[in-house]
Parts: structure tokens; C-alpha cells; sequence
């Protein structure tokens, strides 16, 4: 694959022949840590770097699981970057920039925890044989998240080189926070949304002015929580939380940042207020009660810019994992849906609950959630098409890809 420009030809360094040389990006996310070990080969001084390939692994739980146990945390890194040791040649560590960006589920931490888990990692980086820049640890700004995620995919979808850019929307469902960036066309997008929304970057010698925005808190674990009116609750240990989305005879304990919650199904017919006007008993269980919900979460609480309701967009991560939990797509291939694919999904999981018990209790809640973020949250309409990819040319749909580029772009690796 080629990338324009990062590269200017004229300043590349290294007279060698074939150069080969690698970036290792971390993804600390808020329900795991991963690895990727990217690998460029540049065939000869005058013709640009191209990327060749990628190491990716991952491990949970991700670093917030480890609050009051950096030093853990940091073990469960260190795990990762030993098969960096492995995979990139011994002369070529010291010129080999390793980085760590965390994303929500630090967000969502106390500063002092957060940092603590940071400084640990920095100590691992520092005991490495790898080049450890100068902010090599840090939480990565959301409005970068959604950016970086849009060049991984446009990059790798061929939309950033040549004059004919295309390009597709990016979707990125993790656990703590949901990400939407697309490039927009219309004037009019620029001048309804909010100032903050719209985030303008230099990349590949052009100027993109994107609209991206990350919703902390509305990741699909975070919005279990906030279904389950348990997201800011202080010391939710203990208490315990029902909804219409659960299996009836659930009772189940879950730790998500550190924190234990006790949830189950609505077993017994007691009053619930879901919104102001609807009084539902909550003996009731299945896909309506449990949209009104879930609706709690997401109705007026999210921008709708009105030009994405016709165009498609790639989406990733839990957006991903649940299409393929529940054979909507190929596991490896992914595939194309319509938004109303997941509600049909999700209409047949929360009214046969039984049908489904071998799967994870909150299939039911995570789809209805799914539905409800891409209609009444973005603003989607049905028949828009979601193209669910996990890799495009065997590479991780991730930001890190963008992210490496980035970074070697600012360490002038190839100067
Ligand atoms: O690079 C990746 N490759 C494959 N799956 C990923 C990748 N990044 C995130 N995911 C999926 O997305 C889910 C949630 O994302 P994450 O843990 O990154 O939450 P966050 O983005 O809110 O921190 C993960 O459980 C994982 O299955
Ligand atoms: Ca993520």
C-alpha cells in the first residue's frame, strides 16, 4: 500500500537498499490492551514506504481493570511487548518508536489512578531496547480517536491517495465511548454543528476538515450501565439493578472499572418508571420495554448531522462483535448491513431470551442499545448500509494504524 507524501522522497535518510523498519502502537482500551506491530519496507530511497504488514494481539482485561494495581497493569503490557522483542530484528530496536494511547475506560478513571497506571507503563517502555519518545504514555483525546480511525480505514480503503477521494464515515463502538468521524460535504453540515464537533488535520500533504466527536459514556458497557441507571451511581456495590432487557430469572454480580454491580432480570411485578409518560409493569420483559429503556440513554442526547441519513459508513469494534455474534456477518469476512438488521436481530433475541441463554445475558441489551445509538441516536435510517470490517488487507481496522503514521511522520523516522 502506498501512502502519499508521509515520506517526501527527497528527505529520505537512509541510502540503503531495501529498508525495512517497524512502529509498535498500543491501543489501551477500556476492555483490553493490544499490540500492533506495524512493518514498512521502503524498496529504495526514492520511492515512497510502504506498509507490509502488521503483528496484532490482545490481551484482557484492559488497563482500568488494574485501578489499584499498576503495577499489574503494567506486567499485562509488558506480556505484549515481549513478542515485540521476537518479532523486530535486534538492530533495528533502538530505531523502533513504541507508544501507549489509552482511551475512555482511562477517561473514565480518577487522574491520580490514571497516571499511576501511565507512569508504570512508561517504566516498562523505558526497561525496553525500544526508542521511547517523549509523550510515549499518554490518554489519547477522543476527537484523535475518531480521526485516526477514519485515516486507518480511508487509508486502507485506497480513499487517501489520488485525486478521487471518496471517502467512507468511520463507526467505532468500544466500551466506555462511541466514536462517529466522517469528511463532510455539505456547507451546511459545517455551519449546524457544534464547534468542537468539527476538527481540521494535516495528513499525506492535505488538509482534512473532519466532523468527529467521542460520546464518553455511551460505549456499549458503559451504556448497560446507564440502562441499568448504574452509571453514576458512587458505591453501586451491592445494589441491585433490573431491567426489561435481562432474562427474567437472571441474577448476576459484573465488575466494569473497578466497580461490582449486582443485576438481574424482572422477575417481580414491581412499578417502573421508564420515561415520564409511560408507566410499565416490569413484569414485562422483550424487545419494547427494553427499547423504552435503552432509549432513556440515547434520545436528545446525541448531535444528528442530517447529511450522513443516506450515506454508509464502515463500523467496527462492538458494532462489529455482536453482527458476528449473532451471524448477521461472516466472523472473518465481516459484511454489509442495514441499521434495520440489527432491530430485526434484536426483536428476535429480547422476545426468545430463552432461545439464547447459552450467549451473554446482555445480547439483548447490547442490540436493542445498538439499535436505538444508530436511529434515535445518530439519526440513521433504516436502510442505511453499515459496512461491519474487522481488517481491510489484513490489517486491524483500528486507529492505530493512523496513529503510527502520525508518530512517524512527527519522529521523522525517514525524517
Ligand atoms: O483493534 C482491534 N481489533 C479488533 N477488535 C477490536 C479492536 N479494538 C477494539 N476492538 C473490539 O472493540 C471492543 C471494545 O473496544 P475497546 O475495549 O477498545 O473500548 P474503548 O474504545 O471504549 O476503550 C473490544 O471488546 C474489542 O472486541
Ligand atoms: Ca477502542
Amino acid at each position: 500500500m502506498w501512502f502519499q507524501d508521509l515520506f517526501p522522497p527527497n528527505t529520505c535518510p537512509i541510502n540503503a537498499k531495501t529498508n525495512t523498519f517497524y512502529g509498535i502502537m498500543f491501543d489501551a482500551g477500556s476492555t483490553g490492551t493490544r499490540i500492533h506491530i506495524y512493518t514498512f519496507v521502503q524498496k529504495s530511497p526514492e520511492i515512497l514506504p510502504e506498509l507490509e504488514g502488521e503483528i496484532f494481539e490482545s490481551v484482557k482485561p484492559g488497563l482500568s481493570a488494574y485501578a489499584d494495581e499498576p503495577e499489574k497493569g503494567a506486567e499485562s503490557v509488558k506480556r505484549l511487548l515481549d513478542m515485540a522483542i521476537d518479532a523486530v530484528p535486534p538492530h533495528l530496536w533502538k530505531k523502533t518508536p513504541v507508544v501507549l494511547k489509552a482511551t475512555a475506560g482511562l477517561r473514565l478513571l480518577s487522574e491520580e489512578k490514571a497516571q499511576a497506571l501511565l507512569s508504570e507503563v512508561k517504566e516498562v517502555f523505558e526497561a525496553s531496547p525500544f526508542l521511547v519518545p517523549e509523550d510515549s504514555v499518554s490518554i489519547m483525546d477522543g476527537s484523535y480517536e475518531g480521526i485516526l480511525a477514519w485515516i486507518t480505514v480511508n487509508f486502507l480503503t485506497g480513499q487517501l491517495s489520488g485525486q478521487n477521494q471518496h471517502t467512507v464515515g468511520t463507526l467505532d463502538l468500544g466500551g466506555a465511548s462511541t466514536q462517529i468521524t466522517f469528511l463532510p460535504r455539505f456547507e451546511e453540515t459545517l455551519k449546524e454543528s457544534p464547534r468542537d464537533f468539527l476538527t481540521s488535520f494535516e495528513m499525506f500533504n492535505s488538509t482534512y476538515q473532519l466532523y468527529t466527536h467521542s460520546y464518553l459514556g455511551f460505549g456499549l458497557k458503559a451504556a448497560r450501565l446507564a440502562t441499568l441507571g448504574a452509571l453514576n451511581m458512587e458505591a453501586a456495590d451491592g445494589q441491585m439493578f433490573r431491567s426489561s432487557c435481562l432474562p427474567k430469572q437472571l441474577e448476576a454480580e459484573w465488575h466494569f472499572g473497578g466497580v461490582k454491580y449486582r443485576y438481574g432480570g424482572n422477575k417481580k411485578d414491581v412499578p417502573l418508571w421508564l420515561i415520564p409518560s409511560v408507566f410499565v409493569l416490569a413484569g414485562e420483559t422483550g424487545f419494547k420495554p427494553c427499547y423504552l429503556e435503552v432509549l432513556k440513554v440515547v434520545k436528545g442526547k446525541l448531535h444528528q448531522p442530517d447529511e450522513i441519513r443516506g450515506s454508509s459508513f464502515y463500523a467496527f469494534s462492538y458494532y462489529y462483535d455482536r453482527a458476528a455474534d449473532t451471524n448477521l456477518i461472516d466472523y472473518e469476512q465481516g459484511g454489509v448491513l442495514e441499521v434495520r438488521d440489527f432491530e430485526r436481530k434484536a426483536k428476535e433475541v429480547c422476545d426468545n431470551m430463552e432461545r439464547f441463554s447459552s450467549a451473554s445475558p446482555f445480547l439483548c441489551m447490547d442490540l436493542t442499545y445498538i439499535t436505538a445509538l444508530l436511529k434515535e441516536g445518530f439519526g440513521f435510517r433504516d436502510n442505511t448500509l453499515l459496512k461491519l470490517t474487522k481488517k481491510v488487507n489484513n490489517i486491524e481496522t483500528s486507529w492505530t494504524l493512523g496513529a503510527t503514521f502520525h508518530l512517524l511522520q512527527s519522529l521523522g523516522i525517514t525524517y
